[in-house]
């Protein structure tokens, strides 16, 4: 039987998505958080589905370039990467800019298209895969294991949004000091079932996050622990924390910030180190691996452009000996099955996977993934193995509509704000 590949139409659906308030070392999480929905549908009718990053500089790089595809097949997924240098990176966007007020490493114009490319990837994976009535793990070569663990992503947290602010209620109470941490680390395992645990730092001075270190290890003796203070601490402080509580962590994510300052930290400690930071994208590479800043790359398919360039990152890792892991940002469950299928094709996965969808309430699918015993099984239905729930897609899409336009940009020190007026970014180092 043949099929005809071509694509049709491209939907490009901006949403808001609840999000608690989660604490970083740049501010805080706003109620909502915006997210992109990609819908690529064939000539046949199949439609794909692929989500990424919702803020205004990659809607207007998504719109120009689902224009370019229409008339183009699913299957080629190497032109899509031509086909996004086309679209023109205003150059306000990257002169002297870091992603995410700095959480997610440099921001090129390389690299915001690429964030761009990953959603249409995987919405043309998706969309193949069910054409093939095959999975997508098996269109990146097939899986390697029949689930993938993810660790509980730890965050000191309030109990609400501020006062007056818009926002859904959760249910999680506050996390502020590490009796706070350890109760939500038992409820993360009590939901579900993981074992390795991951506390987000750079918000308390570094002595706090010792202390709420040590009491996780305490609590769960053995565990996998990493803290990641998003590059908030000075070569010293970075080198006294390794010091005190090297021996209870799996590996310390950025310490400190930029890849001369992560290899100083490295020459001098024994811990590993793992970065979402210094090293996320291809050019930045040969520096820092040339230099043994790090030991890990939490790899993330929204910014290296997807599923197959998460494999190559993986082969370059694999060649020099460093580890790979992944990265995560708020994502919804387009985004969890997109990194479970491609997790489930990497051998040398050794670390346990971040994932913040455990603290997303709301969906765009008709059923949510699951976490058992930590790990999502890896789906073997055609293609993602997810269904769109389209009245819930217009109900966050209708949120976005409604928006005046200050939550269609993530911005943690501006949410902070709301609380602190005379907060700004933090300069680093921090501590
Ligand atoms: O591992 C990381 O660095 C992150 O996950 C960055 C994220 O942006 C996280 O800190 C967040 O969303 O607050
Ligand atoms: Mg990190």
């Amino acid at each position: 039987m043949t099929r005809d590949l071509t694509i049709t139409e491209v939907r490009l659906t901006p949403i808001l998505v609840a999000d608690p308030p989660l604490l970083n070392t740049q501010g805080v999480h706003q109620p909502y958080t915006p997210r992109l929905i990609v819908e690529i549908v064939t000539a046949d009718g199949v439609t794909g589905l692929g989500e990424t990053y919702g803020d205004t500089k990659y809607l207007e790089l998504a719109r120009p370039f689902a224009d370019r595809l229409v008339g183009r097949r699913v299957s080629d997924l190497n032109a899509l990467f031509p086909l996004a240098d086309e679209v023109a990176v205003d150059d306000s966007r990257t002169s002297g800019r870091v992603d995410v007020g700095g959480l997610r490493g440099v921001q090129t114009a390389d690299k915001l298209r690429l964030s761009v490319v990953s959603a249409f990837e995987v919405a043309c994976l998706d969309a193949l895969g069910k054409a093939l009535g095959l999975p997508v793990h098996a269109l990146l070569g097939g899986k390697v294991r029949d689930a993938v663990e993810y660790s509980a992503y730890l965050f000191y947290k309030w109990a609400a949004h501020p006062e007056g602010a818009a926002g859904e209620k959760d249910d999680w109470g506050a996390a502020l000091d590490p009796a706070g941490i350890v109760e939500q680390a038992r409820r993360f395992t009590e939901l579900h079932g993981f074992t390795s645990f991951k506390l987000k730092g750079g918000v308390f001075p570094p002595d706090q996050e010792i202390a709420a270190v040590r009491a996780l290890a305490e609590a769960f003796p053995g565990h996998p622990l990493r803290l990641d203070p998003n590059g908030a601490w000075s070569v010293a402080t970075s080198l006294r924390v390794a010091e005190e509580i090297g021996d209870l962590l799996e590996y310390l994510e950025d310490p400190a910030l930029g890849t001369p300052a992560m290899a100083e930290v490295a020459a001098r400690t024994g811990v590993p180190l793992a970065t979402n930071m210094c090293v996320t994208t291809f050019a930045e590479i040969p520096q820092a691996f040339a230099g043994g800043a790090v030991q890990v790359v939490l790899s993330d398919h929204h910014y290296w452009g997807g599923l197959r360039n998460t494999r190559e990152l993986a082969a370059v890792c694999r060649t020099f000996g460093v580890g790979i892991s992944m990265h995560s940002n708020t994502h919804l469950g387009i985004s969890l099955a997109a990194m479970t299928h491609v997790a489930a094709t990497v051998p040398d996965l050794h670390h346990a996977c971040d994932s913040h969808y455990p603290w997303q309430s709301e969906d765009v699918l008709t059923e949510r993934l699951v976490f058992d015993d930590g790990r999502v099984a890896v789906p073997d239905a055609p293609g993602l193995g997810v269904t769109l729930d389209r009245e819930r897609l217009e109900f966050l899409h209708r949120r976005w509509l409604d928006d005046d336009g200050g939550l269609r940009e993530r911005d943690d020190a501006a949410a902070m704000r709301a609380v602190d007026p005379h907060w700004v970014t933090p300069s680093v180092p921090r501590w």
